[in-house]
């Protein structure tokens, strides 16, 4: 009998995700080396990199990694070169981001400059470094971490509202551009995960309560639920997909009245 259960794996596959040693970067790194994947893992802080590099290959997986503000992204692009030149790159995760919460009218400029270049140039520029070397290959999966706050208006802060949206419009027009090229792109909209950025907020009772009563499954996000969109995103079950957002959110951005 036919099968149609598709492959989950990701064995021979080379996955990259900036943001990947905390929160929701550091889960879909697990998710994908348990996979087996080999991975590229970016962040900023050098020492957690070794820690979850050493904790990767304990377990048998490949993994090259690069210490860096992804707002210098030419810096990181380089360095994944010297490594990867003539190899092939099958996945990228822009997962790392920001915010930095306030009133709209006492944005600074430096706030907008340090939220927009992270969380939206630095996606856009990998992507286009990761399309180039897809392209050789004519396969390749890109996947941009938006948010329900790209799609629903939130109170966490205008400039990182319009990065998530942007980054939900950047994945059409990227899909659109590149599926001749069998290049999917795809984003997620996580509602709220217990992760480093959101900690302070999820300890606040009220808050909590605000957002449980906005959430038709009344209760906050598991990192394994986020992880399982991401593996799916990056697999053969989701290649006639391109372009599309997939909200994780409880049911939240469905939620009238
Ligand atoms: N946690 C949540 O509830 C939600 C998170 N998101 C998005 O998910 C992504 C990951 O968020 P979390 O895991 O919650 O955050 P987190 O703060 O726990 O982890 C973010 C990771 O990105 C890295 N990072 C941040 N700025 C960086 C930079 N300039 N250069 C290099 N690395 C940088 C951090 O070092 C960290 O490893 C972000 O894009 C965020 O906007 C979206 C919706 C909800
Ligand atoms: C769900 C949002 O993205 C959430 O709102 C915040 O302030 C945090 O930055 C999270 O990303």
């Amino acid at each position: 009998m036919e099968s149609y259960l598709p492959s989950f794996d990701l064995k021979g596959k080379v996955a990259a995700i900036t943001g990947a040693t905390k929160g929701i970067g550091r889960a879909i790194s697990i998710a994908y080396a348990e996979a087996g994947a080999e991975l590229i893992l970016v962040s900023r802080t050098e020492s957690d990199l070794e820690s979850l590099k050493e904790e990767l290959e304990a377990r048998g997986t490949k993994v090259f990694t690069v210490a860096g503000d992804v707002q210098k992204y030419e810096e990181i692009i380089g360095k994944i070169e010297e490594q990867y030149k003539d190899k092939t790159i099958d996945v990228w995760v822009n997962n790392a981001g920001m915010n930095i919460r306030s009133e709209a009218e006492k944005v600074t400029e430096e706030e907008w400059n340090q939220i927009v270049q992270t969380n939206m140039k630095s996606a856009f520029f990998f992507s286009q470094y990761a399309a180039k070397k897809m392209k050789s290959s004519g396969y390749g999966k890109i996947i941009n971490m938006s948010s329900v706050g790209g799609h629903v208006a939130l109170r966490t802060g205008v400039v990182y509202a319009m990065t998530k949206a942007a980054l939900i419009q950047m994945t059409k027009t990227l899909a659109l551009e590149w599926g001749k090229h069998g290049i999917r792109v795809n984003a997620i909209g996580p509602w709220y995960f217990p992760t480093a950025l959101t900690e302070k907020l999820l300890q606040d009772e009220d808050y909590v309560n605000d957002i449980l009563a906005q959430t038709p499954l009344k209760r906050i996000g598991e990192l394994k639920e986020l992880a399982g969109t991401a593996v799916f995103l990056a697999t053969e079950a989701s290649d006639y997909m391109t372009g599309q957002t997939l909200f994780v959110d409880g049911g939240m951005t469905i939620y009238g009245f």
